[in-house]
């Protein structure tokens, strides 16, 4: 892979935002150091037996950022860049996401150095029970609920459910969302991400009146994420003119034909590559295309001080989290590009994990149409609170959403620290 990806610390990009943030709030400074720092990190080393019979050893972690809202709710990344700085991130991004969307939990993330596809089937299987096992005083359904990530998906999510439920000694469906169906699973949670990311994209596009039919994206990433945000969109009649996984980018100025390009990667073992009927580019070039959409659907820091500046689309859309370093927001929008934050923009995928909960904890189980519908309805709100606080204190949406989000965490922080300083009179 060709792709040059400036290695910045995504915590940091996120105290960044955060410090902006809670000076136009105001916010103590006691709090503040609380809301930056995560409950609890934890690390898990064990080991697995592979498939040719060796030992081999795995570090895996789980952070806790903040569980003022509710239980810590946030997905599980396999990766071989997966480190603790990443995780402490993505953790807290969980938690204003929650907040900004008005979804009733805080904010974790967990994730295992490892790389998923050098491993078989089985071998993924023994280190997600491993990893379970080793956790499985941390997790619950009212403690912390993971879900999925980079790298993880419906089966990961099956089988940390079954190791959970062995390890208690009965079924638990509602300790992890994002199953399989005939675990428990919802409707709807496997393109949710990627159906919330084309609800935003369409109200961003109506910000800037461009119409969807006149409009083109390109999309970086083709996993769970970028596959359903281009599907999605392409039904929307958006020209999807580039897109890119770890093997190959390319771009065809017609527009690709995304149901095709599906059927071909799910033909071609998940992968783009070699995909005719379009000319490869190179990586870096992807997000540097003039459409009216960027979307970056796969990691962090793909945007930087280094490229900012040469960024020629409109919009850029986060689908990824933390796709843009906090050092590049200046330049994006001192060149008028809307970007609108990860924390908003990708938070279809923890919405429809909430009602994966629900579902599981009421023994209930949801048609896909009201489970889209209630989709929209908390994306489409918190769209137009976001821009209306924007507006409001003349800041990036980013900072809005930062805003919003702080605030609510931090009163309910507040409200339970005073709750419990009180003093506590004998009941006779
Ligand atoms: N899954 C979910 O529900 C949610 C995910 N997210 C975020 O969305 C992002 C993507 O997650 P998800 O789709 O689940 O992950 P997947 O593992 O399903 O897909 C990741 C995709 O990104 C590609 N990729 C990785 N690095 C690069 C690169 N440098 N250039 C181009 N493509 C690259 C991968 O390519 P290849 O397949 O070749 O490895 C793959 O296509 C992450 O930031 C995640 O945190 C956010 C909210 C919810
Ligand atoms: O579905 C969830 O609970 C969390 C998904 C996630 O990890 C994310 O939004 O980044």
């Amino acid at each position: 892979m060709s792709t040059e990806i400036i290695k910045q610390n995504p915590f940091q990009s996120m105290i960044d935002r955060f410090n902006i943030a809670a000076d136009i709030l105001n916010l103590d400074e006691s709090i503040k150091q609380k809301l930056q720092r995560p409950e609890k990190q934890i690390v898990v080393n064990f080991s697995i037996t592979l498939d040719n019979g060796t030992e081999k050893n795995f570090e895996g972690y789980r952070v806790i950022h903040n569980t003022a809202l509710g239980p810590s709710k946030g997905g599980i990344r396999y990766d071989t860049a997966v480190n603790l700085d990443e995780v402490k991130a993505l953790a807290a991004w969980m938690t204003w996401k929650s907040a900004v969307t008005g979804i009733p939990f805080g904010g974790a993330k967990g994730g295992i150095i490892c790389d998923p596809r050098t491993l078989s089937k089985t071998e993924l299987e023994r280190i997600t029970r491993a990893y379970t096992k080793a956790l499985a005083d941390i997790f619950g359904p009212e403690k912390d609920v993971p879900a999925p990530d980079m790298g993880t998906g419906p089966d990961e999510m099956g089988w940390l459910m079954d190791e959970f439920s062995l390890v208690h000694g009965k079924t638990i469906h509602a300790v992890v969302t994002g199953k399989h169906l005939h675990s428990g699973g919802s409707l709807g949670r496997v393109e949710a991400t990627g159906r919330g990311v084309s609800i935003i994209t369409l109200l961003a596009l109506e910000k800037l009146k461009i119409r969807p039919a006149k409009s083109t994206a390109a999309i970086q990433g083709f996993g769970n994420v970028g596959l359903h945000s281009a599907l999605f969109l392409y039904e929307k009649g958006v020209k999807i003119v580039a897109v890119s996984d770890v093997s190959e980018a390319f771009y065809n100025p017609d527009g690709i034909n995304i149901p095709e390009l599906i059927l071909y990667y799910n033909l071609n073992n998940k992968t783009i590559k070699g995909y005719p009927n379009s000319v490869a580019i190179k990586h870096e070039d992807l997000l540097l295309l003039d459409v009216d959409v960027l979307i970056p659907a796969a990691k962090e820091d793909v945007i930087t001080q280094k490229n900012a500046k040469d960024i020629r689309a409109k919009i850029i859309i986060e689908a990824a989290n933390g796709p843009v370093s906090s050092d590049a927001d200046k330049i994006l929008h001192e060149n008028s590009v809307l970007v609108v934050p990860d924390i908003l923009a990708n938070a279809g995928g923890v919405t429809v994990s909430y009602f994966e909960w629900l579902q599981n904890s009421l023994l209930e189980s949801w048609r896909i149409h009201q489970i889209n519908k209630r989709l929209e309805d908390i994306l489409e709100k918190g769209f137009e609170t976001v821009f209306r606080v924007a507006a409001k204190h003349d800041v990036t949406p980013r900072i809005a959403a930062y805003i919003i989000a702080l605030k609510k965490v931090a009163e309910t922080q507040s409200v339970k620290e005073v709750a419990l300083e009180a003093p506590q009179f004998k009941q006779n």
